[in-house]
């Protein structure tokens, strides 16, 4: 491109530069100004709430101004974290004010208008923009458009434009490093240079080189059932991101970062994506892992994790693997709801409310009550009436138990300031009388005493789960390929483990569901968007649990049926179809992501050699190193080789992985490892991912990604088939830019005898001792 141009463009930086400096200043300003104003009402809060009252009055009055006041430091910081976000806001945006520029002309105009996109919105004091947010209406025109007529969405409706340039660039500290034009939805000169630099611990957001297809799912605001299959590195997670970004963006009006849920594949993952979205200047969604949610919903009980799962499942029969595609179908969860559907009161498991010891509500009375309620009512209808009706007859037995001897000898022995506390919020002049003063205090050191009957009602403890959930297991349809025999030992091992307050995946999430179906609990309509990341690792049956406990919400699902550990691979169709008939929603959309942007070109070949549809993956052309395959001879010669390509790779990369298939093979290697220097093994409970020499289980790399990865024992005897294809495919394309393999005597199957020949991966069978 022309020198001039290029002058131009720095000199429309400088200026831009020199705005954002002084917008810098003055908020700077404010932000100072707001901070203490803050400061100085907490202050007065404190010394409010240091004082004591005695007097009823005095208390209420203080208390309201207290409120008033709570409010006021509540605005006030608000204030404040707003100034302080449009700060960092501007401060990265100095550093590179935009990406982007698009020249276009409106029908009718003579000029075209040039617009500069960047990660966010920045206007002059006149009021025109000299940045628009990537994620503004006209902004999509940059990544979807090819030179010539568009169209793009606005809230009025669809827009016609003329686009006659697209020009990219790469602003570093305030100085174009590079810029070309392009009739590409982004570049590859733009993108080999994003993808060619080493990673640190987090993840980075893509805005300056979102590619067409990413676009699509980034900006899809109308379906209620979003589905994408994305091969590995295909950008998956990074398009659920600034999906994110964009939804809060385009309805800012009425969404909160805090309605949108993400369902993450460990607790690494959420370090690791931590800083996307403040980058992009919003709020982290919220942020869970499938275990954490289910742990939280069956407190008291020690509840299998994925990962134990992942440990035990290469030992499965036969007869146990049916077993569990059964309880993780569709079906089963169907049949759970006929089946609760369908109960009659004397086949529910009713339990007694015990108080001090003895039955306060008996599961005789309970039942009683239960059946009172008309039969053709909804079952969880009638527990809601069964609830109420429990609530109430307490309430009555609170009024009769106040005149109970021992709650007058109660009050009695209050000391003054305790008596006063139990009357707070009562205003002096409220009663009628003593008497009803009196009646008031008794019955709160009654409700207080019966509040644990309370909480059995509130929290459904009247009815046993565990006993129903096992009646369930013993009626249940049978798929024909589970014997009987298995299935009754389905049951025991269910009903032991209960015993000794365990459960098992597979039976947590048809578990809840019954718990929370029949009692008429258990969801969450504030939340509006869901997303599921790694999909193919969650059952029908729990993605059917989530649905019923997020009713409210549109769910976007990303995954890679590759990628399955442990278990066969489904197609994305196939996958859609059973999501389809198993929610029954309108409006639903798949997206394929063929595109691979993380690993050099080698690596991708390589892992896409392994897989069966291999060709349909589509390399991103990045120069890199072969991927090698050293032959150990035995344990003690392959922790020799490792020692070796590690200290060969730290010279190169700042992170090397060491990826095993489970935590026994990382604690073996991590315990040779450690003896000779700085090494880290990340376990299930680590929630933040150091840099430099790691080892850790592929089920915690999920998601993740690292400059150069080793993957620890390819040999046959630990990969021996095919069922572990989709777990080393994984563990391959973690690996950006540097992939080794070390194998422990001959290697595994899975790498075809083709593959070793055609130089897509360099064997060193030497091996050096
Ligand atoms: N449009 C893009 N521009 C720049 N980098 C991109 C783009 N799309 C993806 N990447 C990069 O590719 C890598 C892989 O992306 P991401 O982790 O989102 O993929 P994924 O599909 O979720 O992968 P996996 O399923 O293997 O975990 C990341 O480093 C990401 O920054």
């Amino acid at each position: 491109m022309e020198n001039n141009e290029k002058k131009t463009e720095q000199m429309r930086v400088d200026q831009v530069v020199k705005r954002i400096d002084k917008k810098i200043i003055s908020t700077d300003e404010e932000l100072n100004r707001a901070h203490a104003e803050t400061k100085k009402v907490q202050q007065t809060y404190s010394d409010n709430t240091s004082v004591n009252y005695f007097e009823v009055d005095d208390r209420i009055e203080t208390s309201a101004e207290l409120q008033q006041q709570r409010g006021l430091v509540s605005r006030l910081t608000e204030n404040e974290s707003i100034l302080k976000n449009q700060l960092s806001t501007l401060k990265d945006l100095k550093k590179s004010p935009y990406f982007g520029r698009i020249d276009i002309q409106d029908q009718g105009d003579t000029e075209p208008e040039k617009l500069y996109i960047g990660i966010a919105s920045f206007e002059n004091e006149d009021g025109e923009f000299l940045v628009y947010d990537w994620r503004a209406p006209i902004s999509s025109v940059y990544y979807n458009g090819t030179l010539g007529e568009v169209s793009y969405q606005t809230p009025i409706g669809e827009q016609k434009t003329t686009l006659k340039k697209k020009r990219q660039f790469q602003i570093v500290d305030g100085q174009i490093r590079n810029m070309f034009d392009t009739n590409e939805t982004v570049g590859d000169e733009m993108l080999q240079s994003a993808l060619g630099e080493q990673t640190d611990q987090y993840m980075q957001n893509i805005v300056a080189t979102i590619q067409h297809e990413q676009n699509d799912i980034i900006r899809d605001t109308t379906s209620n059932l979003l589905v994408v299959q994305g091969v590995a590195g295909s950008g998956k997670t990074s398009a659920i991101l600034q999906r994110i970004a964009f939804l809060l963006y385009h309805s800012r009006d009425t969404l909160e970062a805090d309605q949108i849920i993400l369902f993450s594949p460990n607790k690494l993952f959420s370090h690791y994506i931590s800083e996307v979205l403040p980058s992009l200047g919003e709020r982290n969604m919220r942020q869970v892992t499938f275990d954490e949610f289910i742990d939280n919903r069956l407190k008291g009980l020690n509840v299998q994790s994925l990962f134990e799962r992942y440990e035990t499942d290469g030992t499965l029969t036969e007869q146990q693997r049916y077993v569990r595609a059964f309880k993780e179908s569709a079906k089963f969860m169907d049949e759970l709801q006929e089946y609760c559907d369908n109960l009659s009161s004397s086949q529910i498991f009713f339990s007694d409310i015990i108080f001090n010891d003895t039955p306060f509500f008996t599961k005789k009375e309970i039942s009683r009550i239960f059946d009172s309620f008309p039969k053709a009512a909804k079952i969880y209808d009638r527990f809601l009436q069964t609830k109420n009706a429990l609530i109430k007859q307490l309430k009555r037995r609170i009024d009769d138990e106040t005149k109970a001897t021992w709650v007058n000898d109660e009050i009695d022995q209050l000391s003054n300031e305790k008596y006063h506390d139990l009357l707070s919020g009562k205003a002096l002049g409220e009663f009628q009388n003593e008497d009803d003063e009196r009646f008031y205090i008794a019955r709160k050191i009654v409700a207080s005493r019966l509040r644990v009957v309370y909480d059995a009602i509130f929290n459904d403890n009247f009815f046993d789960a565990y006993l129903q959930y096992a009646d369930f297991l013993k009626t249940v349809d049978l798929p024909q390929n589970i014997k009987q025999p298995q299935w009754q030992q389905t049951i025991d091992e269910f009903s032991q483990s209960i015993e000794f307050h365990s459960i098992k995946l597979d039976d947590c999430a048809p578990l809840l569901y019954m718990r929370d179906y029949m009692c008429n609990s258990g969801q969450n309509n504030t939340m509006k968007y869901l997303f599921v990341d790694e999909m193919q690792d969650y059952s029908v049956a729990q993605l059917k649990y989530l649905r019923y406990a997020f009713p409210q919400t549109k769910w976007t699902l990303l995954g890679d049926s590759e990628q399955a550990l442990f278990k066969d691979v489904e197609q994305p169709e196939e996958i859609l179809n059973k999501l389809n008939s198993a929610f029954h929603v309108r409006r639903s959309r798949l997206i394929s992501l063929m595109r691979s942007y993380r690993s050099t070109l080698p690596i991708t070949d390589f892992a896409k050699s392994i897989l069966p549809n291999g060709d349909d993956i589509q390399a991103f052309n990045r120069p890199g190193d072969i991927p090698e395959l050293i032959l150990a001879t035995d344990f003690t010669d392959g922790i020799k080789q490792l020692e070796r390509v590690i200290t060969k790779q730290r010279k190169h990369y700042q992170t090397v992985a060491v990826l095993t298939k489970n935590m026994t093979e990382a604690e073996q290697v991590y315990k040779q490892l450690h003896a000779k220097g700085d090494v880290t093994l990340l376990k299930d409970a680590d929630r933040t991912l150091p840099s430099g020499l790691l080892v850790l289980p592929i089920y915690l790399a999920k998601g993740l990604e690292f400059d150069s990865v080793i993957a620890w024992d390819t040999s046959e005897k630990n990969y021996p088939d095919e069922n572990l294809l989709g777990t080393l495919y994984t563990i391959i394309t973690r690996a950006m830019h540097h992939l080794t393999l070390i194998s422990l005597g001959d290697v595994t199957p899975i790498i075809a005898n083709s593959t070793l020949s055609n130089s897509k991966i360099k064997i060193e069978k030497k091996i050096q001792k």
